[in-house]
């Protein structure tokens, strides 16, 4: 029988799902009882977690698709793979500006209606392209907002397209800031940039505090006939606003990887369908990203890219058995759990503990009999989300 169970949704790449060797795990979309769910965008809110999960893997970068409070309620460590589908995301957020700005489906449509001989055709591309005649990248200010995987990318691709960028972020992080050309004008607020621009592109993450923050009011503010990009989240914008703004001209045109009816109906609405991470080389990179971190946890318990539980990795210790603990950060919890396995004879070897926010993680390599009957004793500890003994 198979140690660890896998339950995949959506599409994984083969690359990624041959990393679990099958003398180990069982890989399937079936699986009933699982220790891991590895997924794309499938929605896990409206469905009950079994028991059996430690782990779940997402694929991709946007994890609004998990109830990611509930799982650190339940001591479940979420990952995902930060940056493996960025190039992916960019280089189709420079196509749709280049849809935009040239009118590229619009002409592309009319070309497909155009009826008659070839002479008739190229009669009617030549009094007909005027209608389309769009305006260059360069030279125009592009606005950035947040600067993490996609977004940093796609500032400094813009810059080489002779763009002028800005950019906002509060909570940049030092290593993109790194990242990031230093030509990148930095924008004070989310205001100050939609002001300045002619194209804005949003690069944040959906959550409580982004959810409907391109509104009618920042709509308003925007330069007349700026293109709006969208290929984070259609939750981001309240699209009644856009839909107004498409129909005042006050939008020359919006891109999104998010369709609805009323927005695929518009004509100055680009939709595409979610395809800003579907190249096979960023399906592949996630696969293989988000497999190798699962397997290092379910078989070692370490820790790397989690989105609710710290960074936790270490080098196990020889002829030790492995403990892993995620647990409330209070105070005690590490005492509490060393008493524990004090009781019952046995001796620490390493130990590694790690927090983040309202959640920590101990990881502990063992000598001596550790047996189920400790790591029952170790779940009874209040505070304590999970355990689990790693032979
Ligand atoms: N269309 C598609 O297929 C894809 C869409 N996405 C979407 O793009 C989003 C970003 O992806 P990555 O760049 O890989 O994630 P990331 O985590 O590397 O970057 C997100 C950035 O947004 C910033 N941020 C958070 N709140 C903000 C706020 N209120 N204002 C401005 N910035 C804020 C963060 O500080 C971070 O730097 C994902 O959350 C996902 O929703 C990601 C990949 C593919
Ligand atoms: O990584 C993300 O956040 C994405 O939106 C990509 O979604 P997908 O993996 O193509 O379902």
């Amino acid at each position: 029988m198979a140690e660890f169970k896998i339950r995949t949704y959506n599409n994984i790449a083969i690359a990624g799902l041959e990393r679990f060797p099958r003398d180990r795990y069982e890989v399937a979309s079936e699986i009933q009882h699982p220790d891991a769910i590895i997924l794309r965008s499938h929605n896990l809110h409206d469905e009950p977690l079994p028991e059996t999960v430690k782990a779940i893997g997402r694929a991709g970068a946007g994890v609004n698709n998990i109830p990611v409070a509930e799982c650190s309620r339940r001591g479940i460590v979420v990952f995902n793979t930060p940056g493996a589908n960025a190039n992916a995301v960019k280089e189709l957020v420079i196509a749709a500006m280049l849809l935009a700005a040239r009118n590229i489906c619009q002409g592309w449509d009319y070309v497909r209606h155009l009826e008659g001989d070839d002479h008739q055709i190229h009669k009617q591309v030549e009094a007909g392209k005027k209608r389309f005649a769009g305006f260059e990248l360069a030279g125009k200010m592009l606005g950035v907002v947040g600067l993490g995987a996609i977004g940093v990318r796609v500032a400094n691709k813009a810059l080489a397209l002779g763009m002028n960028v800005s950019g906002y972020d509060p909570y940049v992080t030092v290593e993109r800031a790194w990242q990031l050309s230093s030509s990148v004008i930095q924008a004070s607020s989310l205001d100050e940039l939609l002001g300045i621009c002619d194209f804005v592109t949003l690069h944040m993450p959906l959550t409580d505090q982004t959810r409907g923050c391109i509104d009618q009011g920042r709509l308003a503010s925007m330069k007349d006939g700026a293109v709006l990009l969208n290929f984070s989240r259609g939750g981001l914008v309240d699209e009644a606003a856009v839909l107004a703004a498409l129909d005042a001209g006050k939008l020359h045109a919006y891109v999104t990887d998010f369709p609805t009816n009323a927005l695929k109906r518009h004509p100055k609405a680009i939709c595409l369908p979610h395809l800003g991470a579907s190249t096979r080389e960023a399906e592949e990179n996630c696969a293989v990203m988000v497999a190798d971190q699962l397997r290092d946890f379910l078989e070692n318990g370490n820790i790397r890219h989690s989105v609710n539980f710290p960074e936790a990795v270490m080098t196990r210790a020889p002829g030790t058995t492995r403990l892993s603990i995620p647990h409330a950060n209070v105070p005690a919890m590490v005492s509490q759990i060393s008493a524990c396995l004090g009781e019952k004879g046995i001796n620490i070897v390493e130990l590694l503990n790690k927090s983040r926010g309202e959640i920590a993680y101990t990881l502990i390599d063992a000598e001596g009999e550790v047996g189920e009957d400790v790591v029952d004793a170790i779940r009874t500890i209040d505070g304590v989300l999970a355990a689990r003994r790693i032979p």
